[in-house]
């Protein structure tokens, strides 16, 4: 569906992309109740000549049309599990169905990602979910089909991918642990790299996201841990398919790029966070890397964020159920040996406001010691992040953006560079915001003044989406 265009001053040509959830419900009204369990909706906000012009197109997953076909979600989502087996042999039936991951959604509502080929990818948790659409009528052109045979049903939600490589984390349900993998441009073979093993009990960690540094990938681990019982008895566990169990540790590792090996494996205090937002290497006196930086956006040791996100919690009264408190949660993870890391508040959270979460930085600084973050925060007690902060790690300050009447949910704010610019926060920052009367528009920011440049008003309001990419040029 189109959106007329509208003016607007840019600095460059270039699309938009979001994905995220849309649509929870299917037939007569049968419901999926949590946030992450949307069906995929993507959106397209294509900028050429100062003016504005958009899309927005369901994903058609194999969940989606088997759901619209039967009036009813008939796969395992983050929080929904299909009726519970009656009998003996329907649970064999189901044992099978996540033993091939068959059981589990395809429904890609999570990331949007340029391969640098040409290529745009959507996807989700599940390795059977990864799509790929075309970025201008966001149709669904299929399957990616991986070209080895690493098998796996389970995929990190974030693989990093720069111009050249995707790289990604493939947790292994039987033998505690991650796989980590590395993809060409232009290839659809995975690579292992090495592996990470989970410290502390019988199941993997969950783990959405991972960071990278120049030479190191960063493999988190929480005490969320897969719930293996929830998933051969398709029953909810704790916290959907996910137990907390801080008793078990927190950890963190380091993983060289080169070589596969883990150079650090150290226990940290116990954190919970969905997304990293950048890492790199802390120099020693003799210039070689003497520990990792690692940031991400973290919870207070608390995993009641997962159960915030319930659809019931997010439509109540709007100061009642407040969104759990956020901060930059700063890992420093030596790697000499030692065998802690350590974990502090990178800033005063009260510079950005309560809640920290979906950040974006200037592409060109991923891996590489940073300044500059953007992200979703809460400025007043709300339900939902209803603002925007860009962060100063040097400074330890934010500066903040809210919508007028400080209720607008703005969805993570994207960070597009200026094409020749010099300085780190040289560009613009994208948001798409949903208001509260059912409305919204693009957002576009300053990303050094964090002023408005420009707002361009939907001519109907959009869902709350998750992550964006930028496409420079005309694709
Ligand atoms: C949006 C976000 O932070 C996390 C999303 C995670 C998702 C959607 C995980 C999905 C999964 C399924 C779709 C099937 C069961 C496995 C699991 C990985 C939980
Ligand atoms: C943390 C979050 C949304 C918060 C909104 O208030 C969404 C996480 C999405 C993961 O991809
Ligand atoms: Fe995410």
């Amino acid at each position: 569906m189109c959106v007329p265009s509208c003016n607007v001053t840019l600095l460059q040509n270039g699309t938009y992309l979001r994905n995220g959830p849309g649509v929870w419900e299917v037939g007569d009204g049968s419901a999926l109740g949590h946030l992450f369990d949307g069906y995929a909706t993507l959106v397209r906000v294509s900028f050429r000549r100062g003016r504005a012009a958009g899309a927005h197109r369901q994903l058609e997953s194999d969940a989606y049309r088997a759901a619209k076909e039967r009036g009813r979600p008939l796969l395992r989502e983050f929080a929904h599990c299909p009726t519970k087996p009656a009998s003996l042999v329907d649970r064999a039936r189901g044992v099978v169905g996540l033993v091939t991951g068959r059981a589990l959604s395809d429904n890609a509502n999570v990331a949007v990602l340029p391969l640098g080929d040409g290529r745009v990818m959507c996807l989700t948790e599940t390795t059977r979910s990864s799509a790929l659409i075309d970025p201008c009528t966001l149709a669904t052109i299929g399957k990616f089909r991986y070209a080895d045979a690493l098998g796996g049903v389970i995929q990190a939600g974030h693989p990093v991918v720069t111009g050249s490589e995707f790289w990604t984390l493939l947790p292994d349900l039987v033998r505690p642990g991650h796989r980590l993998v590395r993809m060409a441009a232009g290839s659809s073979e995975r690579n292992v790299v090495g592996r990470v093993d989970c410290r502390g009990g019988p199941t993997p960690r969950w783990l959405h996201s991972f960071a990278v540094t120049e030479n190191y990938v960063v493999v988190l681990e929480m005490p969320l841990r897969y719930s293996i019982s929830s998933m051969l008895k398709s029953e909810l566990a704790q916290f959907y398919l996910f137990d907390w169990l801080p008793a078990s540790g927190s950890y963190m590792h380091v993983v060289r790029k080169s070589t596969g090996k883990t150079v650090a494996s150290v226990e940290v205090p116990p954190f919970m966070a969905l997304h990293f937002i950048n890492a790199y290497e802390e120099e020693g006196e003799d210039g070689q890397a003497a520990a990792v930086i690692a940031d991400c956006c973290e919870y207070y040791a608390d995993p009641a964020v997962l159960d915030a996100l319930a659809l019931h919690r997010l439509r109540s009264p709007r100061n009642s159920d407040a969104f759990p408190d956020g901060r930059v949660g700063r890992f420093r993870i030596p790697l000499d040996g030692s065998p802690f890391g350590e974990l502090e508040a990178a800033l005063d959270p009260d510079e950005h406001g309560r809640g920290m979460d979906m950040c974006s930085i200037n592409p060109a600084y991923l891996g590489k010691e940073y300044r500059y973050a953007y992200g979703c925060s809460a400025r007043w007690p709300c339900n939902f992040l209803n603002a925007l902060a860009k962060i100063d790690l040097v400074k330890k300050t934010a500066k903040n953006w809210h919508d007028e009447d400080g209720a607008a949910a703005p969805s993570e704010p994207l960070f597009v560079a200026r094409p020749g610019a010099t300085r780190e926060d040289d560009g613009v920052v994208i948001s798409v915001v949903s208001d509260v009367h059912g409305g919204g528009y693009v957002l576009v920011l300053n990303g050094k003044t964090f002023g408005e440049v420009a707002r361009v008003r939907l001519p109907y309001g959009l869902p709350y989406g998750f992550h964006g990419c930028w496409i420079a040029g005309k694709i």
